[in-house]
């Protein structure tokens, strides 16, 4: 079994850069469904979920090809068995957007319901709702999501649809669905997040017509066809906010390539507010910690809240990063129940946390020290990691699947910045 060993104490200092973002490259490969001409996606992160993404479109009978220059090449040409089935599910929630495409492409899509998983129940009600409102007929069978098109009918049809709640995979399933439907489609209560705005532009590149997305009301003209382009995938703006909050805590200055600060407000307000100096450059963040070495940052509150509040996949790593920090801070997570597993893991490396339901509370100015700790979910595993860089001696860090599905190399990313941190499946010397 791989671990990370990490020895603590190194400040981090040089440049990084920032891969293309996970929760944009799934939705951007799925659009790829949307057209039988061939679509070129560039800056595409070697990541496992892009891996089972690539693995389930080519199920479906995609032509995929993902090159040594983080080029991906699609062609969904004709689409063979349009099956999304429960072993690549399970392993990625984000298979259901293929839903969406399916429907508006062939009209036909069978795609296993993903169930719940480590950090909440996480249904998928609003997506079907959406696409039923788009003229979708639905069931739920042997545990899969069945969508047709009635008798007779060729296309979804535009529809009027205000989601419960913000959804961000919602919202970029109905924007496909609804590229491909006839007539007009509003989706209000829309996700505002970087990476809906980075799907509308790949499906503008592609020939739909949509406007208003990066606001909470989406307008589609649907189209009858889409063509194949080329696009590149925007910066991951939680890889860059986990590198933000790694350096934060071990103090050093880095400059992360790519990394945009228009996407991060909500996290830079608070490092700044910390007492971390942050610039915002056309192509880049400089952070520089000076405050860490001298126990100088002040620990932040915050809420987790939709884009443009601060994100949900970023409050693990900062809380990592308060537990170093001086002061106590509250910690109070609205988007997901179940979200606060990585606590259990900190205080093993000495933090003092204490949870209850939605709200964590965090004594700042502790001591770490390095230990064997185990990943629970993808960012749990990152704040792990910020700890086990900060931590005296030895951290060890288990259960890498989780983190291999997000983070594209961030040992050696780490590792050039000067961090002692290495991947190992012997394990190290922690007990
Ligand atoms: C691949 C991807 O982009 N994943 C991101 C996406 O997940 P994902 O799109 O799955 O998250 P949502 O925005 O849909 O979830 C927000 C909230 O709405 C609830 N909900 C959602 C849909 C639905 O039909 N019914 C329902 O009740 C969820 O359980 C959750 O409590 O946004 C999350 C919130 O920013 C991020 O943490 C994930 O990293
Ligand atoms: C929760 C996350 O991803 P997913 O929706 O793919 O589980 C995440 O990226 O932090």
């Amino acid at each position: 079994m791989e671990q990370l060993i990490i020895r603590g104490g190194q400040r981090l200092n040089g440049e990084v850069t920032i891969s293309g973002a996970k929760n944009a490259a799934l939705p951007l490969l799925c659009a790829a469904l949307l057209t039988d001409e061939p679509v070129t996606l560039h800056n595409v992160p070697r990541l496992h979920d892009v891996q089972t993404m690539l693995a389930l479109l080519h199920h479906m009978g995609v032509a995929t090809r993902h090159d040594a220059g983080n080029t991906a090449h699609l062609h969904a040409g004709r689409l063979g068995e349009p099956e999304a089935p429960y072993a690549l599910v399970r392993s990625m929630r984000a298979s259901i957007l293929a839903l969406g495409p399916l429907m508006a492409r062939i009209g036909y899509a069978k795609v296993a319901l993903p169930g719940g998983c480590a950090i909440g129940s996480r249904p998928v009600d609003q997506h079907i709702r959406g696409l039923q409102a788009m003229g979708a007929e639905t069931v739920v069978e042997h545990g899969n999501i069945i969508a047709t098109l009635p008798r007779g009918v060729q296309r979804l049809r535009g529809a009027r649809i205000t989601t419960d709640m913000v959804t961000v995979t919602g919202t970029e399933n109905l924007l496909m669905a609804a590229a491909l439907a006839e007539g007009e489609t509003i989706l209000a209560n829309a996700a505002q997040e970087p990476e809906i705005v980075d799907l509308a532009e790949m499906l503008i590149a592609m020939g739909a017509q949509i406007e208003g997305h990066g606001t909470g009301r989406i307008r589609i003209q649907g189209v009858a066809r889409l063509h194949g382009c080329e696009h590149s995938v925007v910066a991951d703006r939680i890889e860059a906010g986990t590198f933000l909050c790694a350096v934060a805590a071990t103090g050093g200055e880095v400059l992360l390539h790519k990394a945009r600060g228009k996407h991060l407000g909500a996290v830079l307000e608070k490092l700044r507010d910390m007492g971390v100096g942050i610039e915002c450059l056309d192509d880049g963040i400089r952070i520089s910690s000076p405050g860490a070495a001298s126990g100088q940052l002040q620990a932040q509150s915050f809420r987790t809240t939709e884009y443009p509040g601060f994100p949900t996949d970023m409050q693990a790593q900062f809380m990592a990063l308060n537990c170093v920090a001086q002061g106590t801070s509250t910690i109070t997570e609205t988007i997901f129940e179940n979200r606060f597993m990585h606590v259990g893991e900190l205080q093993r490396l000495g933090a003092h946390i204490q949870a209850d339901g939605k709200v964590a509370v965090v004594e700042g100015g502790s001591r770490l020290s390095g230990a064997a700790v185990n990943s629970t979910d993808l960012r749990a595993s990152a704040s792990l990691v910020i700890a086990g860089l900060v931590a005296e001696g030895e951290t060890c860090v288990g259960e890498l699947h989780h983190l291999d599905r997000g983070y594209d190399d961030i040992e050696s990313k780490l590792r050039g910045l000067g961090a002692d941190i290495r991947r190992s499946s012997h394990g190290g010397h922690c007990a």
